[in-house]
């Protein structure tokens, strides 16, 4: 699958199941994040692969966070926040460790991390695994940072959900044309027509 290909076909998936990717898909997948854009070379990401029972203990972080967060939380509610990262056989969190002092605004750093995500489900998608890109509270919730291990001021950018896809892919409603337009030049239509010198 050519990269053109890779993009244009890309769909989350969120029916995934067993199995999650191999030790020599990780390799790829993580190659892949690493080659993302990045401003000052900082290599600001950090990626956590969370599989077979480690699962079960971010469920418990996730439940337990959002249960510190909002003490009225239902039981019922804590129990559906526990099961969700056993939607998928495996998990990656992509977080970025913002490198301080290193002339690289933060956000440059953040985008970097979004990069490497994306990346990382084009590489995905092209061994035929199915992704989702999730968030949510727990993404931004320092109590599940910490329990990750990442530093204070860590940011996470993605729960990055992979396995074999259950079903296929609803892809997206079709893309509307991006609306560039060429700056500086009179308006005119975009692309080109094929005859234009
Ligand atoms: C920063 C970011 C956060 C996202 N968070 C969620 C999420 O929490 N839950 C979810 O179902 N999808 C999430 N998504 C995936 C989008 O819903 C999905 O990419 C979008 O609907 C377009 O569908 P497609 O990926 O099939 O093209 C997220 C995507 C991005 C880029």
């Amino acid at each position: 699958m050519n990269v053109f290909e890779a993009i244009d076909t890309r769909s989350s998936v969120s029916a995934l199941t067993d199995p999650g990717p191999t030790d020599a898909q990780w390799e790829i997948l993580l190659r892949a994040g690493a080659r993302a854009p990045d401003h000052g070379r900082l290599r600001p990401w950090r990626f956590l692969i969370v599989r077979g029972a480690a699962r079960e203990l971010l469920g418990d972080v996730f439940a337990e966070a959002l249960r510190a967060s909002k003490p009225d939380t239902p039981q019922e509610t804590l129990d559906r926040e526990r099961r969700k990262p056993l939607r998928a056989p495996a998990l990656l969190v992509v977080a970025v460790v913002p490198v301080p002092h290193s002339g690289v605004p933060e956000i440059e750093q953040i985008l970097a991390g979004g990069a490497a995500a994306q990346n990382i489900l084009l590489a995905a998608h092209a061994l035929g695994l199915g992704t989702i890109w999730r968030t949510g509270a727990p993404a931004y919730s320092d109590d599940v940072a910490r329990a990750l291990g990442l530093p204070a001021q860590s940011r996470i950018v993605a729960f990055i959900y992979l396995g074999a896809p259950h079903a296929p892919a609803i892809r997206s409603a079709a893309v509307e044309p991006p609306n560039a337009v060429i700056w500086g030049a009179p308006p005119r239509e975009f692309p080109l027509p094929p005859s234009e010198p």
